[in-house]
């Protein structure tokens, strides 16, 4: 019998998009009007589309145009062999490559995760199946998600920038609000609840000192009731003392503490010292920080996320290693659109277990590049789709659009820091803060 082969990768679309993002605070400094995602399209020999959405930034998408001709006429099956070919030609990194910002530089993984994306996407295509059968199938109907509250300046970003949009009404007029006090975000947070249906919250913390986020949960609390678990993140800017100081005090509220100092050894010790479980994205992120994680007992809950780790199947070889090592696995979230959203539901579905809904920015964007536009929310959850692949289907002219606002908006790379100050011209990047 004739041994079959391919389908063969003929085409790789690269395109760098910036969506709307509001003027949301972080430890880093501020959002940009847009946020930077590039869009990745491969296109078999037998005309198959298989799509990808990572992070954007010039270097990123030089790094994919880099890879580009070293993946044409590969199989899409193949995908040990594309990561070895990529491994080959990058290098490996190590954790220094992260950096030290909330958000993640790394080349390596994003470029294979955007791959190895798309890959997945054909062979579902090829195959009649979900991307989660492919992972291993399907756990669950439905993907819960958490809440995400950010610290804001008024304002819509994109062209509105830090002015509001006077027609907009329910959650796109509350997104635009200002959120800085206790009650903004506690109205912030119900805005969003009563429009995704989310049943935890999450707090983007490491932007005012901390009584004032302290403030703000407990404030959560008083709203929310205790049914809604709550979560805060001040992104690794805490000393160890402070992050003991207010653990202790949240404790009865918190349904887990994220990343509240800087690295694996701080984060040991304060887990030490507080009953409430610590999730990180910042210390413990790729396959090699787990030895020490596991030596210090750094965290007790990873957020994984494909576009760091390396795609789905790094993320579904994490759950072995949390399962051994009695870690909790969830998700962690940048500013994206649908295409990584659905990226994440497939991954959410074929986890073992789910005890924590699931970060995501998407309430934050407002556009998209799918066919039949915003993926809907039920009850905070999204629907795993049903169709071959991903499920999704890219909207050429809205890409193009988008595309279009990358070129004029003028931005090449996320700098929170640059962009904080033009609004406090003398703000300065602090690995610990408080
Ligand atoms: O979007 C942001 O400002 C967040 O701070 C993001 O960059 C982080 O990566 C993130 O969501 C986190 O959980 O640390
Ligand atoms: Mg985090």
């Amino acid at each position: 019998m004739k041994k079959k082969t391919g389908p063969r990768i003929k085409e790789m679309h690269i395109t760098p998009i910036a969506v709307t993002d509001p003027p949301l605070l972080n430890a880093a400094g501020l959002h940009a009007p847009y946020a930077l995602r590039t869009i990745v399209e491969l296109i078999t020999d037998d005309g198959i589309s298989g799509l990808s959405e990572i992070p954007g930034t010039s270097a990123i998408d030089a790094a994919l145009y880099e890879a580009r001709p070293l993946l044409i006429g590969k199989d899409i099956f193949q995908l040990n062999e594309i990561r070895q070919i990529l491994v080959s030609h990058f290098g490996t990194e190590s954790m220094a490559n992260r950096g030290a910002t909330p958000w993640d530089q790394r080349k390596l993984v994003h470029i294979f995760s955007a791959v190895e994306v798309a890959c997945l996407d054909i062979m579902g295509k090829v195959v009649g199946r979900p991307v989660v059968d492919l992972l291993g199938g399907k756990m669950r109907d439905f993907v819960p998600f958490s809440a995400y509250l950010f610290y804001k300046y008024e304002g819509a970003g994109g062209e509105l920038a830090f002015d509001t949009d006077p027609n907009a009404s329910g959650w796109a007029a509350a997104r635009q609000a200002s959120g800085l006090t206790p009650d903004e975000i506690v109205t912030q947070a119900k805005a969003m609840c009563q429009e995704f249906g989310f049943q935890s919250i999450k707090l983007k913390g490491g932007v005012f000192e901390p009584r004032q986020e302290v403030d703000a949960i407990f404030a959560l609390r008083e709203a929310f009731g205790p049914d809604v678990p709550l979560r805060i993140d001040p992104n690794a800017l805490w000393e160890v003392g402070t992050a003991i100081k207010y653990g202790k005090e949240m404790e009865s509220v918190l349904e887990y503490l994220e990343d509240p100092v800087r690295g694996q050894v701080n984060m040991a010790q304060v887990r030490k010292a507080l009953k409430t479980p610590l999730a990180t994205n910042m210390c413990t992120t790729s396959f090699e920080d787990i030895p020490h994680s596991i030596a210090l007992g750094s965290e007790d809950i990873i957020l994984s996320d494909h576009h760091f780790w390396g795609g789905l199947r790094a993320s579904m070889n994490l759950v072995s290693v949390c399962e051994t090592f009695g870690r909790g696995l969830s998700m962690h979230s940048n500013s994206h659109v649908g295409i990584s959203l659905a990226a994440m539901v497939h991954l959410g579905a074929a986890l073992p277990t789910l005890p924590y809904a699931l970060d995501t920015h998407y309430p934050w964007q407002s556009e998209e590049v799918l066919v039949g536009g915003r993926i809907k929310f039920e009850n905070g959850a999204v629907e795993v789709p049903k169709e071959p692949g991903l499920g999704v289907e890219l909207d050429r002219e809205a890409l193009a659009r988008l595309h279009k606002n990358y070129i004029s908006c003028g931005l090449t790379q996320r700098d929170d820091l640059v962009e904080m100050r033009k609004v406090v011209p003398d703000w300065e990047f602090k690995l610990v803060r408080w």
